[in-house]
């Protein structure tokens, strides 16, 4: 397996993870993990608390520098680069818990995350040239799509620090679209949500996946969930891959189903 040896970009592949090892001190919490997400697929990343499932997305998104080992996207090599290199080519990550600026509006806290993304320089904003004004009134109509697709219309002016939690959970989502992502990466979007938040928020990724043909790489601990939404289940334990298949077959894997009872296989 090889993305090739001139890091040319291999069809339908668009992240490779090559023998990617991540040490702390003495802790090993990913050891010798290769994985790959095509494009186009949604791709669970399943496993026990500490098996190293954040701690690969950190290693993708440019969080963490992988002790050993490579990781490719769409034929550059990644490895270690910085989170906003990673952002800029197209992989985004949300994180576990909430990460918003809860005294900024709905609308606010997308259009900063737009210009993380989409810069347009201090200076140009601070003079407020004409090119600014386009610009401005460019990334407006792209928070007022996210607005409308996540349907938050009635929330768009208030802070987000005042919404349920499932809605700012929502409005995490709506901060990583902003970004245009090709490779998505959820990391447990849904824990702490009711049965209903759940329902909503799976529904969205699925239209995520439909009408933008958005990669993803979803860390999820609600197997339903995962059986539901995934084309592709891989498996962590101890921070090594121990099973990769489709969802019915690791379901049914003797190895990764011991893995979740806590024995040894
Ligand atoms: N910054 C860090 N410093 C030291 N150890 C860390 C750090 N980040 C993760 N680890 C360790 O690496 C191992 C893997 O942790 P990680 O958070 O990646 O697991 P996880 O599968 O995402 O777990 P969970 O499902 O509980 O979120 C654990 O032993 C954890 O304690």
């Amino acid at each position: 397996m090889s993305s090739g040896l001139l890091g040319a970009a291999v069809p339908g592949q668009l992240l490779q993870v090559e023998a990617v090892g991540l040490r702390f001190g003495g802790i090993a919490a990913l050891q010798n993990v290769t994985m790959q997400v095509n494009r186009g697929e949604l791709l669970a990343l399943i496993g026990p608390n500490g098996a190293g499932k954040s701690s690969l997305i950190n290693c993708i998104s440019g969080f963490y520098r992988p002790t050993s080992g490579r990781v490719t996207y769409q034929g550059e090599d990644i490895t270690g680069r910085a989170v906003h290199h990673v952002a800029r080519r197209g992989v985004v990550r949300t994180f576990q818990g909430t990460q918003l600026f809860g005294s900024l509006t709905v609308a606010e806290s997308l259009l900063v995350a737009r210009e993380q993304r989409f810069s347009y320089g201090l200076a140009s904003a601070f003079f407020w040239t004409p090119r600014t004004r386009v610009q401005e009134s460019r990334e407006r109509e792209a928070v007022e799509e996210i607005i409308e697709f996540l349907q938050i219309e009635p929330y768009r002016h208030q802070k987000v620090g005042t919404l349920a939690y499932g809605l700012r959970k929502r409005v995490d989502l709506g901060r990583a679209l902003a970004l245009e992502p090709e490779l998505l990466m959820l990391d447990e979007p849904m824990a702490g949500m009711n049965v209903e938040e759940k329902e909503d928020l799976a529904r969205f990724i699925v239209d995520v996946r439909e009408t933008r043909g958005t990669s993803m790489l979803l860390i999820e601990h609600d197997m339903g969930v995962v059986m539901d939404l995934a084309d592709r289940v891989a498996v962590l334990q101890y921070g090594k891959k121990i099973a990769d298949g489709t969802p019915k077959d690791v379901q049914n894997d003797p190895i990764v189903i011991a893995a979740y009872l806590g024995a040894h296989p």
